[in-house]
């Protein structure tokens, strides 16, 4: 396994210097602006672009996650004009393949990732986020983040129906991606409440969940597991569901994020490495022993004195904030401590 510079929303000088200063030799990126998707698809100029720019930086491109809520909005809501995206996400991924890069990160939350509060106090004061089930009527705190679609749901949508929308989304494009050879990695729902948030069910929000995710991909070997450790770590049990989602999954988790949550649902904030549900040695350990061979990225990191803004800004100054380099910092130091692949 290997540790990479992750959730990057904006490629600059700046960002590759902050790798660079890291000692990190490869980057993943969040739905990043330097691919604007402008005719509703990735061109395969802007991903050559993209790597070319990384490259010249020496920085390999491990992979994308998120495209653009209105790439594919009505795939996740089964709304009329999925057909047409459908067709536009094969084009990424076919645009992916031709630009050399191989791992694209979805998730299937219809309201993407929900907050009620984003600068709870943490460790000392640094501020962190939030989830209260019980201040969720108040909306989503996130409600401004870029990858929170701005177009309201037409209708509430129930459990079946989101797992009717996911079973026609991998028929489409799992094709796709196996002919390409480009791998659709999932990631779970955050957060993983069983009730629905603004309207829309959440339908990955278990161990038990992300195996029938699993099962419906078949044997395929374009689809794998995005484990966040912040996500299944909320989810009920803690640590219990992290130990159980890897023996399940092994090598069939093709990427970590690496953040750490204190409380599970219905309550939880999250919180610096170390400090919260799980024990990051032993899990890094239990990755190796499965034998998982992908990559680790920083996620969310608490804000600290000094830090730009929170992790919600999305400019480089923002991103490269103390909060990062303490996460990647701490899991360099693991890497070395496990005597773990760093390659
Ligand atoms: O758990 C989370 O909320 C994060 O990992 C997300 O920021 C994530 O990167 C995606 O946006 C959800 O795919």
């Amino acid at each position: 396994m290997r540790l990479a510079l992750g959730h990057i929303d904006e490629f600059d000088e700046r960002v590759a210097r902050f790798a660079q200063q890291l000692g990190l030799r490869s980057v993943q990126f969040h739905a990043p602006a330097n691919l604007p998707g402008t005719d509703g698809y990735w061109t395969v100029d802007e991903l050559v672009a993209l790597r070319t720019q990384c490259d010249e930086y020496g920085l390999r491109v491990e992979g994308l996650e998120n495209v653009p809520a209105h790439h594919w909005d009505s795939v996740v809501r089964g709304e009329p004009g999925r057909d047409e995206q459908l067709d536009n996400y094969c084009r990424t991924i076919r645009g992916m393949a031709e630009a050399g890069i191989f791992v694209l990160g979805h998730h299937f939350m219809a309201t993407y990732v929900w907050r009620t509060e984003l600068t709870a106090p943490g460790r000392g004061g640094a501020l962190v986020t939030r989830f209260d089930l019980a201040d969720a009527e108040r909306g989503n705190a996130l409600a401004a983040y870029k990858l929170v679609p701005p177009r309201p749901l037409a209708e509430p949508i129930t459990a079946e129906q989101m797992w009717a929308n996911y079973a026609t989304f991998l028929e489409a494009v799992l094709p796709v991606a196996e002919q390409a050879g480009v791998r659709l990695v999932l990631h779970p729902d955050d957060p993983p409440v069983d009730v629905p948030l603004g309207g829309a069910a959440r339908i990955f929000t278990s161990p038990a969940a992300l195996a029938r995710a699993a099962e419906l991909a078949g044997d395929s070997p374009a689809w794998g597991l995005n484990l966040c450790l912040g996500t299944v770590s909320e989810m009920t049990g803690g640590q219990a569901a992290v130990e159980e989602v890897i023996d399940h999954f092994g090598p069939r988790i093709a990427s970590v994020h690496f953040r750490d949550v204190r409380g599970t649902v219905p309550n939880f904030q999250e919180a610096f490495l170390g400090e919260g549900n799980f024990r990051p040695a032993a899990v890094l350990r239990r990755l190796a022993d499965v034998g998982f061979d992908g990559f680790v990225i920083d996620d969310h990191v608490p804000v600290l004195d000094g830090d730009a803004g929170p992790w919600t800004g999305t400019d480089p100054d923002t991103y490269c904030s103390r909060g990062r380099a303490h996460a990647i910092g701490y899991l360099q130091g693991l890497f070395e401590a496990l005597n773990l692949t760093d390659r």
